[in-house]
């Protein structure tokens, strides 16, 4: 569980965080949700900590990271894992060199046990068959199931998704959404993703923080988003003609 607490963030005399507070729950994908420029990203960074706020809490199961020393930060960053927009793999290494590269780095283990575990990994995301090939020899979708199977190698208790399904087109970023989820139960994670995809909050919804000009708008699940009344989050949902579609036929059936 990541707790924020009273979280501000601002460049020069613009605040960009004003006074969030939420609990990224363990075992769910808590979205965060918003318009571009809402702060979604600034947030993320705050939470791994790559931006320091001026003020509020950070509890990573309680332990607070804005105020930990550099070990304890820096022990903390080894349970955490991390997907990119981008799948951000290293072309020059094979599929399986890709996945064991976090255990080459942060494990004591030895290079069959190295080997076993990135297998494992990528037996998960049903890419084992792959493991000798090169990142430009797969797809954008692969390459993510590429970069998931990177990111939970280290068995992380926090993961985070930056646009997931940015670049996939809407099945594979089914697919996608679906593993993440599954490893989040699967390995009771706490999974943090920024997204702009409708499909994931009614796919995976399972918390939902609604970000608007810098400060929490609304917070619910992916089924309280259909019978939300602010105004704000339904203005939101009804840009994307999915959801626009999928709400009216709900209000239909309602009557
Ligand atoms: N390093 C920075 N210096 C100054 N302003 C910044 C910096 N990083 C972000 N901002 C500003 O903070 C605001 C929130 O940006 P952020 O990137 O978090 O938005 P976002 O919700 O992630 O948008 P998008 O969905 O387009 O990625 C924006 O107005 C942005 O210009």
């Amino acid at each position: 569980m990541i707790q924020i607490k009273s979280l501000y963030k601002s460049f020069e005399d613009r605040t960009v965080l004003n006074d969030i507070n939420f609990t990224f729950e363990n075992g769910k994908t808590n979205l965060i949700i918003g318009q571009s420029g809402s702060g979604k990203t600034v947030l993320m960074k705050c939470l791994v900590g790559l931006l320091t706020p001026e003020n509020g809490e950070v509890l990573y199961d309680g332990r607070n990271l804005i105020t930990m020393g550099k070990k304890e930060k820096k022990a903390l960053r080894r349970e955490m894992g991390m997907i990119f927009q981008s799948a951000a793999l290293f072309d020059s290494l094979s599929v399986l060199e890709n996945v064991m590269f976090p255990l080459d780095m942060f494990s004591n283990m030895t290079y069959r046990e190295r080997i076993k575990r990135a297998e494992f990994c990528l037996d998960r995301v049903n890419l084992i068959d792959a493991k000798n090939k090169f990142p430009g020899e797969i797809s954008g979708g692969m390459q993510k199931r590429v970069a998931i199977a990177r990111a939970i190698a280290l068995q992380p208790q926090y993961l985070f998704c930056d646009e997931p399904n940015s670049g996939l087109d809407p099945k594979t970023s089914l697919v996608i959404d679906e593993l993440i989820h599954d490893i989040t139960t699967e390995y009771n994670m706490t999974t943090v993703i920024n997204t702009h995809d409708m499909n994931s909050v009614l796919g995976i919804g399972d918390s939902i923080l609604y970000i608007y000009q810098g400060h929490k708008e609304w917070e619910g699940t992916k089924n309280e988003v259909f019978t939300a009344t602010n105004q704000r989050l339904n203005d939101f949902i009804f840009a994307s003609d999915l959801l626009k579609k999928v709400k009216t036929e709900g209000e239909k059936e309602n009557r």
